[in-house]
């Protein structure tokens, strides 16, 4: 996290245009009956959030949890159809994963059942308030087994209008990122847009591998979202990274060298053939970058109680707002809400509001709804 750019559009002006849709790079898909707004894929676990340090024991609250799926409960919530595909134990964990995205309305025809392996699990442990603590249990999970297969079956029944993946999938398995592989083919054969949330997990892979995997995809994304220190894992051998691939947050650079750094960046990949790259930046907000300039966003004041799932909620609200034709300033206004709705509750996905309650974070304190 590096604080808002300084560039263009740096004290937020929308330097962007007027150009709804297109700065996606390829225009959306129109809707149609039985065509989802968006198809997603991943892993979904179950997650268990403690109240404190977990070796003290205590107890947990039992959801589940996954970035893709917690963006297709954002989106269903915001009103739009979301199908979501990926593979879960034959347990009562994947029941519990599958029976929630059915009560939060995302379709999931596409979701397979693999009777060899577990539903994968997620703890979370709150170490101090604004710190969490996660752990994995998810190698060898049914959910990290993903084929291309089950890609195949839930795009081809009906080609989205977006399609939208994680540098989580990749790092699961190799037949995870054969499967990932796939659909970026299938989105490009049948004209869906792209939308790459990098996701890195240095849990799961180191930034080498992640790098080599996302320079890969990068011509075929139409809309990537990354936090400024995950820019150089897509950008071709490290450049505009200063040949690292270290976190710009744990450089020594000034706040302004660091924004003008994530510009360039920015432009580096706009010219490997992105249509517009959303840099998050954490409680300071969010910029985006199209070619016609840059926009910045400053977050939403709310109270944070927990911020794991705010990337994610950030995520459905932009695409929510893409898919409804806004531009850039509507599209980074819903995202900036939306993660907000995010931080202000416990839990990945639980507070992700409903297109009624959008208006909601600017009421007063102490204002009842009635
Ligand atoms: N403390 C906060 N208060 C209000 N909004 C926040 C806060 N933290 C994050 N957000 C919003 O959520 C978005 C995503 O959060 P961020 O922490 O950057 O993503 P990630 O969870 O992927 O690391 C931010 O761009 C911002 O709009
Ligand atoms: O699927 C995984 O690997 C996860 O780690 C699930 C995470 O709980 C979310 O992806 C939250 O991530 P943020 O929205 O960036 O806070």
């Amino acid at each position: 996290m590096t604080g808002q750019p300084t560039t263009a559009g740096g004290d937020g002006r929308d330097t962007t245009g007027p150009r709804p849709g297109a700065a996606t790079g390829r225009p959306l898909l129109p809707g149609q009956p039985g065509r989802p707004d968006v198809f997603t894929f991943g892993e979904t676990m179950v997650a268990l959030r403690g109240s404190g340090p977990l070796k003290l024991g205590g107890t947990m609250n039992v959801s589940i949890a996954g970035a893709e799926s917690n963006v297709a409960i954002g989106l269903a919530r915001l009103g739009h159809h979301v199908r979501w595909a990926g593979a879960v134990g034959e347990d009562e964990a994947g029941q519990l994963v599958l029976r929630t995205l059915r009560a939060e309305g995302v379709e999931i025809s596409g979701a397979a059942t693999d009777p060899g392996a577990p539903t994968g699990l997620l703890l979370f442990e709150p170490r101090l308030p604004e710190v969490t603590r996660v752990h994995y249990y998810r190698a060898g999970s049914a959910g990290s087994r993903l084929t291309a297969e089950v890609i195949r079956r839930a795009f081809s029944a009906a080609p989205p209008r977006v399609l939208h993946l994680t540098g989580i999938t990749p790092a699961l398995s190799p037949t995870a990122r054969s499967a990932a592989r796939c659909a970026l083919q299938l989105a490009r054969e049948h004209g869906s847009s792209v939308c790459l949330d990098v996701n890195f997990r240095a849990r799961l892979w180191t930034a080498e591998e992640a790098a080599e995997v996302l320079r890969e995809w990068i011509p075929a994304v139409d809309v990537l979202i990354a936090s400024d220190d995950e820019l150089p894992l897509c950008l071709p051998g490290g450049r505009g990274g200063e040949g690292s691939l270290l976190p710009l947050s744990l450089q020594e650079v000034a706040a302004d060298d660091a924004a003008a750094t994530v510009a360039r960046q920015a432009g580096l990949l706009l010219d490997q053939g992105v249509g517009e790259i959303v840099v998050k930046l954490g409680a300071a907000g969010a910029t985006a970058f199209t070619h016609s300039g840059s926009l910045y966003r400053p977050a939403k004041t709310v109270r944070a109680v927990d911020a794991v799932g705010a990337g994610d909620a950030f995520v459905a609200g932009y695409l929510s707002a893409l898919l409804d034709g806004e531009g850039t300033a509507g599209r980074l206004e819903r995202a900036v809400t939306t993660g907000a709705f995010a931080v202000a509750s416990p839990g990945d996905w639980e507070g992700a509001p409903t297109r009624s309650e959008l208006g909601m974070l600017g009421a007063p304190p102490g204002t009842v709804v009635r």
